[in-house]
C-alpha cells in the first residue's frame, strides 16, 4: 500500500462515527444521502441516509478514490485498456451497451444486429414453431439469463425459456419434463465452450431431441460463444453461432449474446430497452465524479462497513419477487469479482476484500433471516430494493403492505427500540440503503444490474484489486478432473469419500 494509500485509510479510520439517530440531527442528511436517477423506463432513487456515511466521510473516500486513481481507472476501462492485468485483456461489456471505444462499441453493434436477425427469424418461423428454449449455461452465462427472463418475462414470453446450469441431471430432466421436443430449440451458452457442465448438459439436451423423434437435433442449436470455431467443430451451423468478444467477462456478459434468452423471450425491442438502461448507467458512472457518482457512493458505504466496521457480509433484499434471483446474480458479480487475497500489482491485500453477498426477498425473509439483522450479533448492512408501481394486478393492499414492510425494517433497524426485558429490546443503529424504482422495466433493470457492476469496479478499485479473473475457481475443477481420471491419490478423507459413493 502507498504511503498516500494508508494515509486516506488511516484518516477515514480516524474520523468519528456517530449513530444514525445522531447523524439524522442534520436536517440536511437525506438531500445529502439519496439521490434519483431519470432512466429509460423510469426512475430510481437511491438513499445512503440510513447508512453511516456523513460528509466527512464522503471527503475522506473521495481522497481515498483520488488516491487509488479512480478517475484513471475509469477512464481505461471505457478506453479498452487491458486493464484485466493478469489475463491481459480489456474489459468492455459496456460497448455492448454502446459506451466504449468506437471499434469496440461498432463491433458491439453488428454482433447485435446478427443476434437481432436470428431471434426475429426465429419469431418468424424460420425454425419451424418455437415454442420452448432450454438454455444451457453456467455461471456467468446463466446467473443473468435466468435473472431478466425471472423479472421480465412473466406475462406472457414469446418463447418459454428453461435456463440450466447444474450438471447434476435432476436440472435437465426437470426442464425436459416441461418442453415438447418438437418444439424445443437448445441454446448452448458458454464464453469458453469447454465448460464441462455445459457441454455435459448440452450433449444430454442433443440425445434427448433425438431420442424423442427430432431428426436433425444439431439443427435445434444456437451457439453463445466468445470461440465461435469451437461451437462450429462441436456441430452447430455457423448460421446459428452468435460470438461475443473475449474483453466480455462471463459474469459481465448478459449484454452480449449470452443475453439470446432473455431477447427471444422478450422480444427484441424490449431487450434494447434493456441495453439503453444500462447504457444510461454507464454514462452516469463515466460523467459524474466524487460521491455523486452513485456506484462509486455504494462503494464508499460498502467499504465502510467491510473495512472500517469490519463486517463480513452484506445483505441485499428485494421487497419484489420478480427480483427474487437478484441475490443469486449478485453473489457471482460481488464474489467471484472482489474476493481476493491479492491486490492487481500481486502484493497481498491490506484487510478485508469483497464479503459475502446474501439475501432473499421480503416479505418472506422478514419471517426467515431478519430475527438476525435486528438483534443477533453480527451488523450486517442491508439493501433493500423494491418498485413503486407494482407488478401484480391484484388488490393494491398487496403492494401497498409489502411497501410499508420495506420501509419498516429499515426504520426498524436504524431505531431500534428499548424494552426492560432484554430479549426483547432492539439495539438499533443498523444500516440499510433502499433503492425504489418507479417500476421495474427492461430499462430500470438494465440500469439496476448495471449500477451493481460498477458498484463492484469501484469497489475493486478501492481496494487495488483485479475485478476481472477468477483463478480461485480453478483449483477445484482441476482436481475433479483428476478424480475422474482416476490417478491422482488423495487425502485420507476424499479417498474415503470417494471409496464410499463407489467413484473409485
Ligand atoms: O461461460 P463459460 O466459459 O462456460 O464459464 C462459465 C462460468 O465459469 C466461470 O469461469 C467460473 O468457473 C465463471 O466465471 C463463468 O461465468
Amino acid at each position: 500500500m502507498s504511503e498516500a494509500v494508508k494515509a486516506a485509510w488511516a484518516k477515514l479510520e480516524s474520523l468519528a462515527k456517530p449513530t444514525l439517530q445522531t447523524l439524522f440531527a442534520d436536517p440536511a442528511r437525506l438531500d445529502l444521502l439519496s439521490a434519483r436517477l431519470d432512466l429509460p423506463g423510469g426512475a430510481i432513487r437511491f438513499d445512503w441516509s440510513k447508512t453511516h456515511l456523513d460528509s466527512a466521510h464522503l471527503a475522506a473516500f473521495e481522497e481515498l478514490a483520488e488516491v487509488v486513481r479512480f478517475k484513471a481507472k475509469r477512464g481505461a476501462m471505457f478506453a479498452g485498456e487491458a486493464i484485466n492485468v493478469t489475463e491481459g485483456r480489456a474489459v468492455e461489456h459496456t460497448a455492448l451497451r454502446g459506451v466504449g471505444r468506437d471499434t469496440s462499441v461498432e463491433e458491439a453493434g453488428a454482433l447485435h444486429a446478427r443476434m437481432r436477425s436470428l431471434v426475429q427469424a426465429i419469431h418468424g418461423g424460420a425454425l419451424g414453431e418455437v415454442k420452448h428454449l432450454i438454455h444451457i449455461g453456467i455461471g456467468g452465462s446463466a446467473l443473468g439469463p435466468a435473472l431478466a427472463i425471472d423479472a421480465l418475462a412473466r406475462d406472457g414470453a414469446v418463447v418459454d425459456v428453461h435456463v440450466v446450469s447444474n450438471i447434476d441431471g435432476c436440472a435437465l430432466e426437470a426442464a425436459f419434463a416441461r418442453c415438447d421436443p418438437a418444439t424445443t430449440l437448445i441454446a448452448v451458452a458458454s464464453k469458453t465452450f469447454t465448460t464441462i457442465e455445459t457441454m455435459t448438459n448440452a450433449a444430454s439436451a442433443l440425445a434427448w431431441l433425438g431420442e424423442n423423434g427430432v431428426d436433425d437435433p444439431y439443427g435445434r442449436v444456437v451457439a453463445l460463444t466468445a470461440y465461435p470455431d469451437k461451437a462450429v467443430e462441436w456441430g452447430v451451423d455457423e448460421t446459428r453461432v452468435l460470438p461475443f468478444p473475449e474483453s466480455v467477462g462471463g459474469r459481465y456478459s448478459l449484454w452480449s449474446s449470452i443475453g439470446f434468452p432473455v431477447a427471444l423471450a422478450l422480444g427484441w425491442d424490449e431487450f434494447a430497452e434493456f441495453l439503453d438502461g444500462a447504457a444510461a448507467m454507464d454514462q452516469h458512472f463515466l460523467e459524474t465524479d466524487g460521491a455523486a457518482n452513485l456506484p462509486l457512493r455504494a462503494a464508499f458505504a460498502d467499504q465502510f462497513y467491510t473495512r472500517l466496521k469490519g463486517c463480513q457480509t452484506r445483505a441485499v433484499f428485494a421487497y419484489d419477487e420478480r427480483l427474487g434471483l437478484f441475490p443469486d446474480y449478485l453473489q457471482q458479480l460481488e464474489m467471484e469479482s472482489n474476493g481476493k487475497s491479492v491486490k492487481a500489482d500481486g502484493s497481498p491485500v491490506d484487510g478485508a476484500t469483497a464479503p459475502i453477498t446474501w439475501g432473499g426477498v421480503g416479505t418472506d425473509a422478514q419471517h426467515a433471516v431478519f430475527q438476525l439483522l435486528h438483534q443477533g450479533t453480527n451488523l450486517v448492512p442491508v439493501d433493500f430494493i423494491a418498485s413503486i408501481a407494482p407488478g401484480d394486478a391484484l388488490d393494491p393492499a398487496h403492494h401497498r403492505n409489502l411497501l410499508a414492510n420495506c420501509f419498516a425494517q429499515g426504520a426498524a433497524l436504524m431505531a431500534g427500540k428499548d424494552a426492560k426485558d432484554p430479549a426483547r429490546a432492539y439495539p438499533g443503529d443498523r444500516p440499510s440503503a433502499t433503492i425504489l424504482c418507479d417500476d421495474l422495466t427492461p430499462g430500470t433493470l438494465g440500469a439496476l444490474i448495471a449500477f451493481h457492476e460498477h458498484r463492484t469496479f469501484a469497489n475493486g478499485v478501492l481496494l487495488e484489486v483485479n475485478s476481472f479473473d477468477q483463478f480461485g475457481v480453478e483449483l477445484g475443477k482441476e482436481i475433479a478432473k483428476a478424480i475422474e481420471a482416476g490417478s491422482t491419490t488423495f487425502d485420507p478423507s476424499t479417498e474415503a469419500l470417494l471409496a464410499e459413493a463407489g467413484i473409485k
